[in-house]
């Protein structure tokens, strides 16, 4: 069976998060595992508190995972401060690991920010550069390129942009527009739109976390890049359609709506 990690931070209610990775990753049929960033205090309503996990807890959850049970691929979302950050480089470099997506998390859709500020140059300059691919939302790629992007001609120039210091595959999402969820894949003046029409569901909690585990579930079970996105873009577009409605806010994702 292969194996997929995700670094991340929690989500009680289960939506976003590692709680988010973990299922998607059963829905691929892959076996998945989690190393802890954060313990996260949410729920469809919105982010309550934050408790980081130290430096140090994070460097024996590595060695239990990859001392045990080596990864085929990793998915890494919410890292918050940049000690973790620095500790998860470090420990990516000893473990010589591949196939990483990097879902470069920074505030949630209710508003609330899980990425401090100071922590920004040490994602883009340490963390970022060890991936294969960056899966920005909207406002993730705004702080990225450091304007704002409000239509699709925005979303290639600003992938033009960081592809100037990232050598990677760009993925931004279009999630955030009205009109459609058109996503954009650049890499290397090769341009792929994957597009979608704007599915009219309010319950998006989770979305970003649940493709990029997704994409990481896909190269591990051995796809390239491009083909990994495309699978991962329509599942993500199938569990929308699957409208579960929980909470009493943005709701969780159906993630196994392609089980049934
Ligand atoms: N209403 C929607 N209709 C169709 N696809 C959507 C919708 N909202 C989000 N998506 C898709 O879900 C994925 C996650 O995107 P997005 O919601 O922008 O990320 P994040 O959760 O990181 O903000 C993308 O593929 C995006 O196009
Ligand atoms: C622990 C944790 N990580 C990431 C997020 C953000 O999730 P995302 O998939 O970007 O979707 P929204 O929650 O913003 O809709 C999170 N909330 N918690």
């Amino acid at each position: 069976m292969k194996t997929v990690l995700t670094i991340a931070g929690t989500d009680p209610t289960g939506g976003a998060g590692a709680q988010a990775d973990l299922k998607t990753f059963t829905a691929h049929k892959v076996y998945g595992m989690s190393i802890i960033t954060a313990l996260v205090a949410q729920n469809t309503l919105g982010v309550k508190d934050i408790m980081n996990v130290t430096p140090q807890f994070l460097e024996e959850q590595f060695a239990c995972v990859f001392e045990d049970i080596y990864p085929d691929a990793i998915k890494i979302g919410m890292v918050s401060e940049t000690q973790l950050i620095h500790k998860i480089v470090e420990q990516l470099k000893k473990y010589d690991a591949k196939n990483i997506v990097v879902d470069p998390v920074m505030v949630s859709t209710s508003g609330s920010r899980l990425l401090e500020d100071s922590a920004l140059t040490a994602l883009k300059q340490e963390l970022i550069p060890l991936s294969s691919i960056i899966t920005p939302n909207i406002p993730e790629a705004e702080v990225l390129v450091n304007h704002p992007i409000q239509n699709k001609a925005d979303m290639l120039k600003a992938a033009k942009e960081i592809s100037e210091w990232y050598l990677g595959y760009i993925l931004i999402k279009g999630g955030h527009f009205e009109e459609c969820a058109d996503d954009l894949l650049y890499h290397a003046d090769e341009v792929i739109w994957l597009e979608c029409e704007h599915i009219d569901n309010p319950n998006t909690h989770g979305s970003g976390c649940t493709l990029s585990s997704a994409i990481a579930s896909h190269l591990a079970l051995g796809y390239d890049i491009v083909t990994s996105v495309k699978k991962a873009k329509e599942y993500i577009t199938g569990a929308l359609k699957d409208n579960l409605d929980l909470g009493h806010g943005s709701g969780p994702l159906n993630h196994c709506w392609n089980m049934k």
